[in-house]
């Protein structure tokens, strides 16, 4: 089944076209990354899946997203709804400054759940899920500004966890980690395919073929190729694919 339906998308900034008649079928609890050089629209297509791009002043967009049948830009669209249903998680790992309790009941809290019993369940279950519970079941009262940057990025992937998204949507999730930090972050997203969908930009193409069931390669804004990870890296359709895979440009 098909979580996402995009067609015909186009979005500008101002006068500049940054997506070009995007047209894609993204599956649910599969993982989908996105590759392409610096520049070619894969952050703004993904923020255009939760409508982050509604922030950006002169942000214009024309075309449909549906998210399991139900178009996001249509009038009855909560945007609150949608954003807590597609979280997201940022290159740069962005703790809020507070302790590791508050930063996974933020989210919760906006939603109106208050309960001390029901907080505590959701800590450790977005903690858990995010494989990180044992390392901070005895600092959630400290600072979340003082763990690694891996820590901080799973823990950020736990505050996504805990308003219980169905997708996440990951922008290079691990450029600023190191490789013990990104192998662990690749083995979590493997592990939360079975419950999420997930969609992940990434400039690390070894990181694609590692943990992506499906690739697209965007080039100046616009879909180029699109289809299984293992048949897009073996056997590109497009010449262009094939030039920036194999590293003839980009
Ligand atoms: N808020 C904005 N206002 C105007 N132009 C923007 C804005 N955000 C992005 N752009 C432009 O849109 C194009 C696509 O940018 P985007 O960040 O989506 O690319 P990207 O493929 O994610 O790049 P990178 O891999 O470097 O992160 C670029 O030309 C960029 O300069």
């Amino acid at each position: 089944m098909d979580k996402f339906n995009v067609e015909h998308l186009d979005l500008y900034y101002g006068d500049f076209k940054a997506l070009k008649d995007i047209n894609l079928k993204l599956p649910a609890n599969e993982i989908t990354a996105f590759i392409g050089p610096s520049g070619c629209g894969k952050s703004t297509f993904l923020k255009s899946l939760n409508r982050m791009n509604d922030l950006v002043e002169g942000c214009k967009i024309t075309g449909k997203v549906t998210l399991d049948g139900e178009d996001i830009y249509g009038s009855n669209m909560d945007v609150n709804v949608l954003r807590k249903k597609v979280g997201m998680v940022f290159q740069k790992p962005n703790p809020f400054p507070m302790s590791v309790y508050d930063n996974i009941t933020y989210g919760p809290r906006t939603h109106g759940i208050h309960k001390k019993s029901q907080l505590d369940e959701i800590v450790e279950r977005s903690l858990r899920g995010a494989a990180i519970w044992d390392e901070l079941k005895d600092r959630l009262n400290k600072s979340a500004l003082g763990l690694s940057g891996g820590q901080q990025q799973r823990l950020c992937i736990a505050r996504a966890l805990a308003v219980q998204p169905d997708v996440i949507l990951m922008d290079e999730p691990t450029s600023a980690l190191d490789p013990i930090s990104t192998s662990k972050i690749e083995d979590l997203v493997l592990e939360l395919k079975k419950d999420y969908t997930i969609i992940m930009v990434t400039h690390n193409m070894q990181q694609a073929t590692r943990v992506s069931d499906r690739t697209v390669f965007f080039l100046l804004g616009e879909v180029i190729e699109d289809g299984k990870t293992e048949e897009l890296f073996s056997m590109p359709r497009d010449k262009r694919t094939e030039d920036y895979i194999t590293g003839r440009f980009g």
